[in-house]
């Protein structure tokens, strides 16, 4: 099995501090008492009886519904577990945020791996559309090399043919000086540089080793920080690497530190491949957070086996409040083969709202942002929500 083909759980990843892991893991799930736990102190709950379904719970009352679940059979108290259901909720949602900032990425990450020419005339109405959805932050294009990414090559013409809006960000990837000065001469107002927390992916995406790309980037970011702009900073690899298997999460964390220290106002930290699951993503996640401001960190998952949604929400319940996706979950790159595209922006502000959470995206808008560069690649919708609703609506 390679390493794309095999989920990572925590136990492939090397030995943090679990102090903080172990405060998350029991806010989320409960270890069921063993047979010697006093239950009559309540020291060990048995309210997840219901087998962590409020809504069963709902239905069918007591705990004693389900016989034979282990922890039914230990209840002893109904009151109790009356107190502790309708406690449930709270527990579950209260480390979540009230708004999340969504970073679109469709327009770059989501163009970049095409294989047809999309033209920079619809790449713009592309961003347009997306801004009119409430989108405050659009990732609109890369300055780098065409022989690298010749899907890319109309940067200058898509960042000078978009009509910035007033308190709509828009930035564009940099991968060094020469890229730097075309976005500024384009107009660009913020720029994103990318790192990687592998040695093997960097030198198949940008040609250098980590190191010699932190020298590179702290140069961009010096010249950008003399212009007054803004910058993002983006770590990819963050689980894994296509070819170099498991990322350590202290590399992550050290590649993150670099770039906030170097100016990045905020860090993304990409699954590129798209491997996390929620277990590995909560232990990289502690590993950057003991460097980086909780405020100032961005996630970034590709769907490649289905996990974005739940890796997201562990992230949002681990004080993240920061989601780059992609409309109709385009995308994929060109220097990680076999991964898919990001997570469905239109899917993420499904999730987000379903959880009260306000994220400014008319849904609606978005999904006709979706249509219309789904029927200009001739593909069906990539997003499940969008997908599902248009079939409602048919
Ligand atoms: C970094 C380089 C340029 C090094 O590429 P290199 O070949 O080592 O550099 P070079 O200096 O030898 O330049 C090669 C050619 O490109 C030109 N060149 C050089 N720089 C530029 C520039 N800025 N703009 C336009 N042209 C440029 C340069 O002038 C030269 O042209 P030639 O002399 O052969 O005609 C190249 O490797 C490159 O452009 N890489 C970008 C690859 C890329 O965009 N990958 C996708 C990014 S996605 C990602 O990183 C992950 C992320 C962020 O999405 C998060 C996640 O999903 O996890």
């Amino acid at each position: 099995m390679s390493s794309l083909e095999e989920p990572l759980g925590l136990g492939d990843l090397p030995k943090l501090s679990i102090n903080r892991l172990g405060r998350f893991v029991s806010l989320g799930a409960r270890r069921p008492p063993a047979d010697d736990d006093d239950h009559s102190t309540g020291k060990y709950s048995s309210s997840s009886c219901n087998n962590g379904s409020p809504q069963m719970a709902f239905h069918h009352g007591s705990n004693s519904s389900y016989p034979w679940h282990p922890q039914c059979r230990q209840a002893a108290d109904p009151s109790r577990d009356a107190v502790e259901l309708r406690d449930l909720p709270r527990k579950v949602m209260w480390e979540l945020p009230r708004f999340v900032k969504i970073v679109e990425v469709g327009p770059r990450d989501g163009l970049q791996n095409e294989k047809g020419n999309v033209p920079a005339s619809v790449k713009i109405q592309l961003i347009h559309k997306l801004v009119g959805a409430g989108l405050s932050v659009v990732e609109a294009t890369s300055f780098v090399s065409p022989k690298w990414v010749p899907q890319l090559a109309d940067a200058e013409e898509v960042l000078k043919g978009i009509k910035q809006e007033p308190g709509v960000r828009y930035p564009v990837l940099t991968p060094n000086l020469r890229g730097f000065e075309a976005a500024i001469a384009a107009g660009a107002k913020e720029i994103a540089v990318f790192a990687s927390a592998s040695e093997s992916f960097s030198r198949s995406n940008i040609n250098c080793s980590i190191e010699e790309s932190l020298a590179r980037y702290r140069g961009v970011t010096a010249a950008a920080k003399k212009h007054g702009l803004s910058i993002r900073g983006y770590v990819s690899c963050v689980i894994a690497c296509p070819v170099g298997g498991a990322t350590d999460p202290a590399k992550v964390a050290y590649v993150a530190k670099e770039l906030y220290t170097m100016g990045c106002s905020e860090i993304s930290l990409g699954d590129t491949t798209g491997v996390g699951t929620p277990g590995s993503v909560v232990a990289m996640l502690q590993a950057v957070m003991s460097f980086v401001p909780v405020d100032k960190i961005a996630v970034h998952f590709h769907d490649t086996y289905g996990q974005a949604l739940a890796n997201i929400l562990v992230s949002l319940q681990m004080g993240i409040n920061i989601v780059d996706s992609s409309v109709s979950g385009l995308g994929g790159c060109p220097y990680a083969k076999g991964a898919t595209g990001n997570v469905a922006t239109e899917d993420v502000v499904y999730m987000l709202h379903g959880l009260g959470i306000e994220t400014n995206v008319d849904l609606n808008k978005l999904m006709e942002a979706g249509d219309y560069i789904s029927k200009h690649l001739g593909r069906p919708l990539g997003s499940k929500t969008a997908t599902a609703l248009r079939k409602l609506t048919a």
